[in-house]
């Protein structure tokens, strides 16, 4: 079926619809070559429409193996041109039927670039997806929907689950957590266990961990004042690590502040330098939001990374409480492998970490 995207400054794309497709979400878009599945699954991009830069998009299939959490949290997708005759050895599926079963709006054969060129000019804005014949009216009772704000609501775990192994214990503040980040810190030997991310200090504290990981997820940090506040307890009572949406909550929880960025930073090969030792990685990102280095000024942290591109903060440590966090997600998928040493720095901050 014909469809189009609609972007808040009016610009209209056209293209082909999977099934009949209708999206409403913050449009945003990704730099990476390779990773729609991961992406597609990070529970981080909850409430957005992800229009993939590069041009050729399917083409090595879906696998249960690439997927990063229960199922897609994505409004929607904007894809170039949509390969239907994947080629891989791991390939079970074509994207368009994983599309078409998780009933994930798409819309393909659209310019992503000339989109992407607006994002840049005029920051991230809202669009819709909808059928070609869809009135003006309806279009903008759309863009009249309030996006809802319980995001991480929607994607944390409903209950508690558990992950056993004989190393060091490590609760997970589950704001929306990717995959790839439970089996790091599982393959370094921790048990792990799973709580919902408005689970309360005492409930955490009660497990007596080693060790506490915040994690990545979508949304404003700021509509998370409830784990802002349990972190606020947390913070000088265990080691705590923590990625994306986790940096930006220990960032609150200190005192400083955070703000929304132009369009962001999302795809698998944004160079951050380590000022600690002077090299640049190349990390995957997916965030829109960052810590203001201003605000960071009295508060007892050092600025431990910085993105090449843009200079913004993507790593903190405080001075004296072992706290750390970065901006980036070191798990990748999809992604390069540089950034693994994140996890082995915190296994040396847990008392039984190494
Ligand atoms: N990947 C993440 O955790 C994203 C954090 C936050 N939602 C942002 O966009 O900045």
């Amino acid at each position: 079926m014909k469809g189009k995207l609609i972007l808040e400054d009016g610009s209209v794309f056209y293209g082909t619809l999977v099934g009949d497709s209708t999206a409403v979400g913050e449009v945003v878009f990704n730099t990476g070559m390779t990773g729609y599945q991961e992406i597609l699954t990070d529970p981080s991009y909850c409430g957005q429409i992800v229009a993939l830069t590069y041009p050729l998009i399917g083409n090595y299939g879906v696998a249960d193996l690439f997927q990063q959490s229960r199922k897609s949290f994505v409004r929607g997708f904007i894809i170039s041109e949509l390969c239907e005759e994947p080629s891989n050895y791991q390939c079970e599926n074509t994207l368009i039927q994983y599309l078409t079963e998780n009933e994930i709006p798409c819309i393909y054969g659209v310019d992503t670039r000339a989109i992407t060129r607006r994002i840049r000019s005029n920051g991230t804005m809202k669009g819709v997806i909808v059928p070609e014949d869809v009135s003006e009216e309806v279009i903008k009772k759309y863009f009249d929907l309030v996006p809802a704000m319980k995001e991480v609501q929607e994607v944390t775990t409903p209950e508690v689950y558990v992950m056993e192994n004989s190393g060091p214990h490590i609760v997970v503040m589950d704001f929306g957590i990717k995959r790839n980040i439970l089996n790091s810190l599982h393959n370094l030997g921790c048990k792990l266990t799973v709580l919902p991310a408005d689970a309360t200090s005492e409930e955490i504290l009660k497990l007596n961990p080693d060790g506490i990981f915040l994690s990545n997820g979508p949304g404003d940090p700021k509509d998370v004042p409830y784990a802002i506040e349990t972190i606020k307890e947390l913070i000088g009572k265990k080691p705590i690590f923590g990625i994306c949406l986790g940096h930006q909550l220990i960032a609150l929880a200190l005192g400083a502040d955070t703000y929304k960025m132009k369009f962001g930073h999302r795809g698998s090969n944004q160079p951050v330098k380590n000022l600690l030792t002077g090299r640049v990685h190349i990390t995957s990102q997916n965030h829109g939001y960052a810590v203001e280095e201003s605000s960071l000024e009295n508060i007892d942290v050092l600025i431990t990374h910085r993105s090449v591109n843009d200079n913004t903060v993507e790593g903190m440590r405080h001075k004296k409480l072992p706290v750390f966090s970065v901006q980036y997600h070191p798990e990748a998928s999809p992604g390069p492998d540089d950034n693994t040493y994140l996890f082995d720095e915190f296994m040396a901050l847990l008392p039984k970490g190494v």
